[in-house]
């Protein structure tokens, strides 16, 4: 019998590979109970009992495509779906006063703007990847590009699954962010983010991205320093998705209790600067 009295969850596109893996370890945990499972409009798991849907048996939690019916019966949404699925779920989760962790990449700038204006109401937590281990590179790659002088190139380079549709990922995007701050600089000043043809030498102080897409890779990030003597990388390896829904799970637990606004993962794991 689940305990009633624990956070309630919901997740949302839980037919997807991050989906699946944040429904078990919500049922696996001791913290928090499964309050509802949402997907899209049309998708063959809607009206049907998610136990069923993993091929078990049944969990008595029903997948919805009706995100707000499911919101408001909940403490928390976790959401790793798609850019304008997260915008639709951040004002709902935020009418209906549920902790919204966010997962999600590619946003656009006008995605955060909307994000931003739910997280008025609602508690909000957003990263681009829910990892301790990616959390803890980027503050070291903070670090070492404050260290270090323009002597020195940065790149980052990513690697995944052949089915991910944005680049660079938002993992990428969070360790060029840190490296900017380090050195002093804003992003969008200094970031390439496509090479092709006849580029030009690269230009001094410029932090350069690179996409690599094969097979089933997790997730894969480098950020390299790189001198005419020497070179540090910094690497960091997700073996399995249990990193990312472990770490959206405790933001989720997390966010319980907190006032409206926006979080990231620094804030959840108590690494910010
Ligand atoms: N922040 C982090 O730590 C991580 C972020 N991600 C991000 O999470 C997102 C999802 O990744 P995957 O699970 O690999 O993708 P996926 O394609 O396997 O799953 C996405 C799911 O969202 C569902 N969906 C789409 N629109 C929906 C809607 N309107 N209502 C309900 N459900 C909807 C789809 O049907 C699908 O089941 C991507 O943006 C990815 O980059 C992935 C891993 C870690
Ligand atoms: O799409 C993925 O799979 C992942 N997306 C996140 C990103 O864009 O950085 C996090 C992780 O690397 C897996």
């Amino acid at each position: 019998m689940t305990d009633q009295s624990l956070p309630g969850i919901v997740i949302t596109g839980g037919s997807g590979r991050m989906g699946q893996m944040l429904i078990r370890t919500v049922l696996d945990s001791d913290a928090a109970r499964l309050a509802g499972v949402v997907e899209r409009q049309g998708h063959d798991w809607v009206g049907r009992d998610i136990g069923t849907c993993l091929g078990g048996a049944p969990l008595g939690v029903t997948v919805t495509d009706d995100p707000l019916e499911a919101f408001a019966k909940a403490q928390a949404v976790i959401d790793f779906t798609a850019p304008a699925a997260t915008v639709e779920f951040a004002a709902l989760a935020a009418q209906a006063r549920a902790t919204h962790v966010i997962g999600t990449t590619g946003l656009a700038p006008e995605d955060l703007e909307k994000i931003a204006a739910a997280a008025r109401h609602a508690t909000v937590v957003r990263a681009g990847n829910m990892s301790l281990g990616v959390n803890l590179l980027v503050q070291l790659t903070k670090r070492v590009a404050a260290a270090l002088d323009e002597d020195f190139d940065i790149e980052v380079i990513e690697y995944h699954h052949n089915r991910k549709v944005d680049a660079p990922s938002g993992t990428a995007l969070m360790l060029g962010e840190a490296a900017a701050e380090g050195r002093g600089v804003a992003l969008d000043d200094v970031a390439d983010r496509g090479r092709d043809g006849i580029t030009g030498a690269r230009k001094r102080g410029d932090i350069g991205f690179a996409a690599i897409r094969g097979g089933g890779i997790v997730g894969e990030h480098d950020v390299l320093f790189a001198s005419e003597a020497e070179r540090i990388v910094l690497r960091h390896v997700a073996e399995d998705r249990s990193v990312f829904a472990r770490g959206a799970l405790k933001a989720a637990l997390w966010g319980q209790g907190k006032g409206p606004g926006e979080y990231d993962m620094l804030d959840v794991l108590g690494l910010k600067d």
